[in-house]
């Protein structure tokens, strides 16, 4: 179980705060207006931004003292990072060793991972000869050889077509029940968190406004929530 306690990050124009948890074999849609702190809440679970105050646990574990490479955290941002000089098989491949050096297991387990994502037939081939879901993909892939319980994903298919995106949310649903990952996915299509999330996560002006299963979006009790949904007030 993933779990934040009063986790603080302080900025000199919005300070944030977020308590939640997450189990194992889950997606954790977070949704809410630009600015509101939904990659900020990500950057501190996976060490990139100060966190003030709070608490941050896996099971017993205390993550806040570890650097990022050391959290059994693993994150995959928009822009997917491949390197474009390298194959498919090495920016798959550098998620293991950044030397690129793999033991004969390491290199069964990007095959196989290769092969879950429907990447297999395109090892040898660079990102620019790829289509943009295809690339995620390899994003996609590099997170998940990496074997960590905890994925973080910051709308990483957003320049993705609809049945593209469909498809990889599909996908990510596959593995996140295969692996029971936690995963926790900043997302700006609410109708498509609806679909494959078990946890809704509304967060306006840094903090957690709304939370729970999908039925949060049919009958939000907020009128920022309604108002963000494009809804009329209801009346509250
Ligand atoms: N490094 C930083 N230093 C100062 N302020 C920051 C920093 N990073 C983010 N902020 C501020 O924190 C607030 C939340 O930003 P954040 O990027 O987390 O929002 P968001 O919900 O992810 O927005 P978007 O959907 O546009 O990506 C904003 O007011 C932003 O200006």
């Amino acid at each position: 179980m993933l779990t934040l306690t009063d986790l603080t990050a302080s900025y000199p124009e919005q300070s944030q705060c977020f308590s939640l948890t997450a189990a194992p074999g889950t997606i954790t849609a977070l949704i809410g207006p630009s600015g509101a702190g939904k990659s900020t809440l990500l950057a501190m679970i996976g060490g990139f931004a100060r966190v003030e105050a709070g608490e941050l646990h896996l099971n017993r574990q205390n993550l806040l003292p570890l650097t990022p490479a050391e959290r059994p955290i693993t994150t995959l941002f928009q822009d997917n990072n491949l390197f474009w000089h390298m194959t498919v098989y090495q920016n798959i491949a550098i998620g293991l060793n950044t030397t690129l050096k793999l033991t004969p297991t390491q290199q069964q387990r990007v095959s196989e991972v290769a092969d879950k994502v429907g990447l297999s037939g395109l090892l040898q081939r660079k990102p620019a000869q790829l289509s943009g879901g295809q690339q995620q993909r390899v994003g996609l892939a590099r997170c998940l050889v990496r074997n960590r319980p905890v994925l973080l994903l910051d709308e990483p298919f957003s320049a993705l077509d609809p049945a593209l995106r469909f498809e990889l949310l599909q996908l990510l649903r596959e593995q996140t029940d295969k692996l029971g990952l936690i995963v926790l996915m900043v997302t700006h299509h609410p109708a498509e968190a609806a679909g494959i999330a078990d946890q809704i996560i509304y967060i306006h002006n840094g903090c957690i406004f709304e939370q729970g299963d999908n039925s949060l979006l049919q009958a939000p009790k907020s009128r920022e929530l309604s108002h963000y949904l494009g809804r009329e007030n209801n009346g509250e």
